[in-house]
């Protein structure tokens, strides 16, 4: 990545979590650039990490060797068609990392043959702990693909996927998924409290707990079924919970969760791409 040059276009959620990551990884902030509409949020973004902003997207890409949509899927192909024909001249990669949203489609939006990376990342990328897919067109060079590569590989773990139509069921696995640990350590964190734990030991307790199961199950040789059955004394305590997260139909719901994900990454390509 040396000396390339990345804009932003959209300086929301998850853009802030990728520049954040990235700076920490010791990306320099003077060849980061972000294009946002919102003048306030921009102050932040300049405030909080050093990076050029700007409120003209042409502007941000001028000189920028890739070019990150982080835009809502509902305003990429606007962005996409306003940006098309400078892209078309610089030749910078460009890098969606919008839900649902095909490589047919933006292809078709910036002109066809631009190199384009659709990735999926996830908000953890912000301490560097990120899990992201990438899956590259036919026009991007092997120079663009690694650029796309090691721009997410500053802020966690890639993959490259091979079938573009697998980027659905990534989106609800690593997309969504920190959303759905949170709300896990909410529920724990409110049981934890409801069970006349101090609210902030209730907190530190579940949060230090999803960190070493996370950091155990990465680093153990044994599955994840096998380290649960470790935790779960017969006749003791954990299998009182687990039976009761059983029987609710934990498992099938978990399954129903991921899919309506899914499907929603599928339905949003399909209402927004046949424009
Ligand atoms: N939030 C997340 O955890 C993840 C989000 N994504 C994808 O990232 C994209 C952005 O999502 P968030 O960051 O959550 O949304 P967000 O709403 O926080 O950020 C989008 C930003 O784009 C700006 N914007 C709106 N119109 C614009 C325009 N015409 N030109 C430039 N900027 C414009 C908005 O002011 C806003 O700051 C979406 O496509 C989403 O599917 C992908 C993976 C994870
Ligand atoms: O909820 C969403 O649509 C975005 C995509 C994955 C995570 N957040």
């Amino acid at each position: 990545m040396e000396n390339k040059t990345i804009a932003f276009i959209g300086g929301g959620n998850m853009a802030r979590s990728l520049i954040g990551g990235l700076i920490a990884d010791g990306f320099p902030a003077d060849r980061i650039r972000v294009a946002e509409p919102d003048p306030e949020q921009r102050g932040n973004l300049s405030a909080t990490f050093g990076v050029r902003v700007t409120g003209d997207n042409r502007d941000a890409v001028a000189d920028a060797d890739g070019v990150v949509l982080a835009v809502k899927p509902q305003v990429i192909r606007d962005v996409a068609t306003e940006l098309a024909p400078q892209l078309a001249r610089t030749g910078a990669v460009v890098i969606s990392i919008a839900a649902g949203i095909r490589e047919s489609d933006l292809s078709r939006w910036l002109g066809d043959g631009l190199p384009v990376v659709r990735v999926m990342p996830n908000t953890p990328s912000l301490v560097q702990t990120g899990a992201t897919a990438l899956y590259a067109n036919t026009a991007t060079s092997t120079e663009q693909r690694s650029l796309a590569e090691s721009l997410m590989r500053a802020v966690g773990l890639t993959c490259w996927l091979d079938d573009e139509n697998q980027m659905n069921a990534v989106t609800a696995v690593s997309g969504s998924g920190p959303a759905y640990f949170f709300l896990l350590m909410e529920s724990m964190e409110q049981a934890g409290a409801d069970l006349g734990l101090p609210r902030e030991t209730a907190r530190l307790l579940t949060l230090q707990t999803a960190l070493g199961a996370a950091k155990m199950a990465l680093e153990s040789a044994e599955d994840v079924a096998t380290l649960r059955r470790q935790v779960t004394s017969p006749g003791g305590t954990t299998e009182q919970a687990i039976q009761a997260f059983e029987d609710g139909g934990l498992r099938e719901l978990v399954e129903q969760a991921l899919k309506a994900a899914a499907d929603r990454a599928e339905s949003l390509g399909d209402e927004l791409g046949n424009q």
